[in-house]
């Protein structure tokens, strides 16, 4: 099932209305218990609970009361409350025997001593950078503290909607989140002061939820199904022919890999088109040597290949290169030196558009700090700018179309390495070429290449290859798609 990616949801605009509230009640009562169940997971002892004003403060006591019930020593330190739902659930927490203590720095340091685990439930979806200086303290306090630490829905001090960590924030051992996945918990140094995150729905009505999205993150199920389903009687000419045309003097390995990477996707056929020597690094590999780009584009007149992967490696001149591929009007993923910002609006509805930060800084001229620190904008802007369908390439990947966004599952760290993203354009033109909508080779291709790198990290770890991402795309397919 698709999760969502959320961005921050006023409770207060809902609590205004009766069964609004209502509802909300019941998803508070849910999240805290679903924080409860979470903090079982951790060994037996004290757990301390830290409060703030607002719903996210209403989680950690309706989790403090759950506790409780249940037989768990629990300390609650809690600010004055400015959510009515806050209010009622200090009520409730009284009611069922449990004291509340006032939330100070001191109070944080003196309870964490013998606490096996620590909640924080300071600041969820409604803060607003930046930080007032008394929960500064209280996070620093947090960090501090020398026990575990489960987060509520995103940890305090992040700004749900940044991939940036602002100092202080929480470091999280886990966090819980509500819902939906946020931009915080998914990107950047912000996803790092998450740990591990598991996602508690809610069974809050769909309208919520999809009011709030912002993005889709597919599970493998879906992405699977997208994949080509290939027939018994199928040969290499109904699978797809492939063109990679890339390559200069010094950077002639690019191409081959995306011929490897467009081979080990299911293409029938990829032959490498270049003015320099390609590596034949697979013999199944048609290499093309030209002696210039017009006497190639004359040979090449009289054919049209099934998707048309330019740019690896192509040297100056790739933006007149990738003009004359996108005349065509064959599926084409435009990539590395192809991506240059004169040909913005040259490209049709078929094409795949693959940057990375830097690339994308380059397109939409600024800079990759602005971009990466917010991802999904980034992704939004390169779309209506380039049009067709754009991979911003990243761990996770974003895929941005005219339906919206789509944020991918997995991937390694190990996956940073040279000609990885040579690879995934191979994949995305073998997609391509066997018939998937651009839409869905982007969301199928990132993923059977995320899932590739988790398979050959388990082996490599970070001494990961580009080939070896490629030879586990089989794997990565089966694992996606079953045996068939
Ligand atoms: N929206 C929903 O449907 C649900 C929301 N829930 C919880 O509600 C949270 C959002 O609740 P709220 O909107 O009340 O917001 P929060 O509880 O996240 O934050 C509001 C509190 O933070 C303080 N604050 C905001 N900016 C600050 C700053 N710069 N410096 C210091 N303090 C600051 C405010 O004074 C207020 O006390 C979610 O993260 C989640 O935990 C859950 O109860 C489940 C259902
Ligand atoms: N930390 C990471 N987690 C997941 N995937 C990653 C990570 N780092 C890089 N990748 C993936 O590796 C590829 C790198 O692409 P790119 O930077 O274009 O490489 P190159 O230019 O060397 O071919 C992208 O598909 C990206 O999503």
């Amino acid at each position: 099932m698709t999760e969502l990616v959320l961005g921050p949801r006023e409770a207060g605009a809902v609590d205004a209305r009766l069964a609004q509230a209502a509802l909300l009640d019941l998803a508070m009562e849910e999240a805290g218990a679903a924080v409860a169940a979470a903090a079982r997971n951790y060994p037996d002892g004290p757990v301390l609970l830290l409060a703030g004003g607002g719903a996210n403060g209403g989680d950690a006591l309706v989790a403090a009361r759950h506790l409780h019930v249940q037989g768990r020593e629990v300390t609650v330190l809690a600010a004055p409350p400015t959510h009515e739902l806050a209010r009622l659930n200090r009520r409730r927490l009284r009611a069922v025997g449990v004291s509340i203590r006032f939330l100070t720095p001191e109070a944080v340091q003196r309870f964490a001593r013998g606490a096996a685990l620590l909640v924080d439930g300071l600041l969820g979806t409604g803060f607003r950078p930046p930080l007032r200086p008394p929960l500064a303290t209280l996070i620093e306090a947090v960090n501090a503290a020398g026990c575990p630490v489960l987060s509520i829905d995103l940890p305090s001090g992040l700004d749900a909607l940044s991939a940036e960590a602002p100092l202080p924030a929480v470091q999280a051992d886990s966090t819980v989140t509500l819902m939906g996945w946020k931009p915080a918990l998914l990107f950047g140094t912000a996803a790092a002061r998450a740990g591990r995150v598991t996602l508690a729905p809610l069974t809050v009505p769909p309208g919520w939820v999809h009011e709030a999205a912002l993005a889709g993150r597919p599970a493998d199920a879906e992405v699977g199904a997208l994949l080509p389903r290939r027939q018994p009687d199928a040969h290499k000419g109904t699978a797809g022919h492939v063109w990679v045309l890339g390559g200069h003097p010094g950077t002639t390995g690019a191409p081959a890999m995306t011929g490897v990477g467009a081979l080990r996707a299911g293409a029938g056929l990829v032959s490498v088109h270049s003015l320099a020597d390609i590596p034949l690094v697979m013999p199944e590999l048609m290499i093309r040597r030209h002696r210039s780009w017009a006497s190639a584009f004359s040979t090449m007149e009289s054919q049209r290949p099934d998707a048309v992967v330019v740019g690896m490696g192509l040297g100056p001149q790739a933006a007149e290169v990738a003009r004359r591929v996108l005349s065509w009007e064959v599926p084409t993923v435009l990539d590395a030196d192809a991506l240059q910002p004169e040909l913005a609006g040259l490209g049709h509805a078929s094409c795949l558009w693959t940057p990375h930060p830097g690339e994308a800084a380059r397109l939409l001229n600024t800079s990759t700090a602005e971009l990466t620190r917010h991802p999904l904008d980034a992704a939004r802007a390169l779309q209506q700018r380039l049009g067709g369908v754009v991979v911003f390439k990243g761990g996770p990947s974003v895929v941005a179309h005219e339906g919206g966004l789509s944020v991918a599952r997995g991937g390694h760290p190990g996956m940073a390495s040279a000609g990885m993203g040579d690879t995934l354009s191979g994949v995305l033109g073998a997609l391509l070429g066997q018939g998937l909508l651009p839409w869905a080779a982007a969301v199928a291709g990132v993923r059977l290449h995320a899932r590739a790198g988790e398979r050959a990290a388990a082996t490599h770890g970070y001494g990961l290859s580009a080939s070896d991402v490629a030879q586990e795309l089989g794997g990565a397919w089966r694992d996606l798609r079953g045996p068939s």
